[in-house]
């Protein structure tokens, strides 16, 4: 081992120090906490986070998160941004990239040493489902002209939550997903992917394995940039044919995994949704979280 390794090493080792895991004794015998394709899908109680803290820390990433707020949606920042210090990548480096038609209402949130925040500035589109789906070609844009040089690691999340437990170092991985909360006792025929053999977002009624909901998907800053960039395509041959799919870009999102598997994927508890009212059972701890808002009065055309 490397000098500097080993004194990395020696100035943390005693923090890997934990209870032993014992192969005859599952962690979580209620869930499925490995896919088909041997990725491990998170759940509380699978990993001890000191020692994912302690493999990571010294890895002195940048851990870059794309945030859109467009029109009303700028109301949901401060929330966002003041419970994601409380609770999102908590000692590590992140850099936040909001991405608005209106700059002077991104609100002043004190940022933890080592994290930053940028805005850029982005059209405004009339139709809701174009804001959201558009965030494909401008994160695609975004990873070209920056993002490339200045993180490892890229998060990109829906604005209109909150976190409420750690979001830690466990989602770092090549290409990472989040099953969607409503969907995942579902039969795959039930998934709500795009289902027209026209659309190039189209999923056959015996594929896929799990669907998952485009307000959480990151990874390493190359491979997300292969998903946005051919999401990005996709949605513009759809739309030369006059085709928008059902869930706009996350019915491509949800194609594109069908064919380039996650290499992790977040289980529910990292993408939850207030409207679901009480946890269930398998749901030890409710991480972030959609809030209930007034579609008709924050969309452009709802
Ligand atoms: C449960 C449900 O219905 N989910 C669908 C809905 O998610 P959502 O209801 O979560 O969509 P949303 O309204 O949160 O829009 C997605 C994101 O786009 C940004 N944004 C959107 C509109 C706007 O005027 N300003 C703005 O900034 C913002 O970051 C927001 O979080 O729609 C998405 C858009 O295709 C996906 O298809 C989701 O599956
Ligand atoms: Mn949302």
């Amino acid at each position: 081992m490397p000098d500097d390794m080993l004194q990395q090493n020696k100035s943390f080792c005693f923090r890997l120090q934990y209870g032993q895991s014992w192969l005859l004794t599952p962690l979580r015998p209620d869930v499925l906490t490995v896919t088909p394709w041997l990725a491990p899908i998170v759940w509380e109680g699978t990993f001890d986070p000191v020692v994912i803290d302690n493999i990571y820390k010294p890895l002195n990433l940048t851990i870059a998160t794309t945030v859109f707020a467009v029109g009303k949606y700028t109301r949901f920042l401060r929330d966002f941004l003041e419970t994601a210090e409380q609770h999102y990548m908590v000692g590590f480096k992140v850099h936040y990239y909001v991405f608005t038609d209106l700059p002077e209402q991104v609100p002043a949130v004190t940022l933890a040493p080592g994290r930053k925040l940028s805005i850029t500035r982005v059209p405004k589109f009339n139709r809701w489902q174009e804001i959201s789906l558009r965030r494909m070609e401008i994160i695609q844009t975004a990873i070209e002209e920056r993002i490339h040089k200045e993180a490892d690691y890229i998060y990109c999340l829906d604005v209109d939550m909150k976190f409420h437990n750690r979001w830690g170092p466990e989602v770092l991985d090549t290409l990472v997903a989040a099953i969607h909360p409503w969907f995942y006792q579902f039969d795959r025929k039930k998934f709500s992917y795009e289902r027209r053999p026209a659309s190039k977002a189209y999923v056959p009624v015996d594929q896929g394995d799990f669907y998952y909901m485009a307000a959480v998907f990151g990874g390493r800053i190359e491979d997300v940039h292969k998903l946005t960039k051919t999401c990005r395509e996709h949605l513009e041959e759809d739309k030369k044919n006059n085709l928008e799919a059902l869930w706009q870009e996350e019915s491509h999102f949800n194609q594109y995994l069908v064919y380039q598997k996650p290499t992790k994927l977040l289980s529910p508890e990292y993408l939850w949704d207030d409207l679901k009212g009480r946890k269930p059972n398998e749901i030890k701890l409710i991480r972030f979280s959609a809030i209930i808002k007034n579609k008709a009065e924050v969309r452009e055309n709802a």
